[in-house]
């Protein structure tokens, strides 16, 4: 029996952001599904939001505002707003569902706010795979975990990384690794393509202990992420090659489905995947 068959309770989501990420969320979450009911979105462009979202009648709301009518708010906006919807949804005791997780790295402290107010932040696996193997291996001894990110230059283009160092990724003919190192510093400085990096890290051994190579590839066309772990109780690797969101070639288009998926584990009463 499906998961989705089984959902027991309702709960309202509000959604931060309607751009590729978040406008594919409401969307699945407006067409119907067992549990969830979309409740009010946070949009800058109410009109092109009504367009895209045909049969929602609102509330459209400033996303410090959506916690007031929603038990969960999925966070879809640019990172820099992280911390606009991250803090009021956490002082409300509600669930704070991130997309910008590489922000957290940099608040901190809102675990501790979300401990103090009785709120959650439940970061979705977004477009990576393989937290529940991380997670687990990180219950014993961990060796390493390695992580190798290959997106079109495209799909990099911008990141205060590549700006600071003066790293020139247009007209490539070649693969150029553009990053090696911590995921702190490689998630700070890819704000808007690395935030499966912190996911990762905050699954397993923590932002200082998984290292990250990032790579400007003119051959592929999917934003590529392969994870390594040495561990005392396993060895694994694993690649996922994502299809670019149309909307938003930094995004691959499987972070919304991860997003819905997780927000189905909080309804179900059967839940599979550590
Ligand atoms: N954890 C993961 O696995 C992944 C995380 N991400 C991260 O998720 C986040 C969202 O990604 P994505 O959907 O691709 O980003 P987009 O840039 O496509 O969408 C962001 C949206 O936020 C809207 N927005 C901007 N300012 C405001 C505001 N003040 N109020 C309401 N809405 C606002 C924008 O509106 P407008 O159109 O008017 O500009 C846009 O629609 C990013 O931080 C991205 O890096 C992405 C992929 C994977
Ligand atoms: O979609 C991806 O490949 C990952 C991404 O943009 C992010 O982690 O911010």
């Amino acid at each position: 029996m499906r998961e989705r068959a089984m959902a027991v309770r309702m709960m309202t989501v509000g959604v931060a952001g309607l751009g590729a990420a978040g406008g594919a969320v409401a969307a699945r979450l407006l067409a119907g599904a067992e549990g969830l009911r979309l409740g009010a979105v946070s949009v800058r462009d109410e009109a092109r939001a009504r367009a895209a979202l045909p049969g929602f009648e609102g509330p459209f709301l400033a996303p410090d505002a959506l916690h007031a009518v929603c038990d969960v708010v999925v966070e879809c906006l640019p990172p820099a707003l992280f911390r606009t919807v991250a803090e009021p949804t956490l002082k409300a005791g509600r669930i704070f569902m991130p997309l910008s997780v590489g922000q957290l790295l940099a608040h901190w402290d809102l675990v501790a706010l979300a401990e103090a107010h009785g709120g959650r932040i439940v970061a979705p696996t977004g477009a990576l795979l393989g937290f529940d193997a991380v997670r687990a291996v990180a219950e014993g001894e961990v060796r390493s975990v390695t992580m190798v990110t290959r997106k079109p230059p495209a799909g990099l283009a911008g990141a205060p990384w590549l700006v600071r160092n003066a790293i020139d990724i247009d007209n490539l003919a070649a693969p150029l690794r553009v990053y090696q190192g911590s995921v702190r510093e490689g998630a700070l400085g890819f704000p808007a393509n690395l935030n499966v990096a912190a996911a990762l890290s905050l699954a397993g051994v923590g932002p200082d202990r998984t290292l990250l190579e990032v790579w400007a590839d003119p051959t592929v066309d999917r934003n590529t992420h392969s994870i390594s772990v040495e561990a005392d109780s396993a060895r694994f690797s694993m690649t996922i090659e994502n299809v670019p969101s149309p909307g938003n070639p930094r995004t691959g288009r499987i972070t919304a489905l991860s997003v819905i998926a997780a927000l189905r584990s909080l309804v179900s009463p059967l839940r599979v995947g550590s």
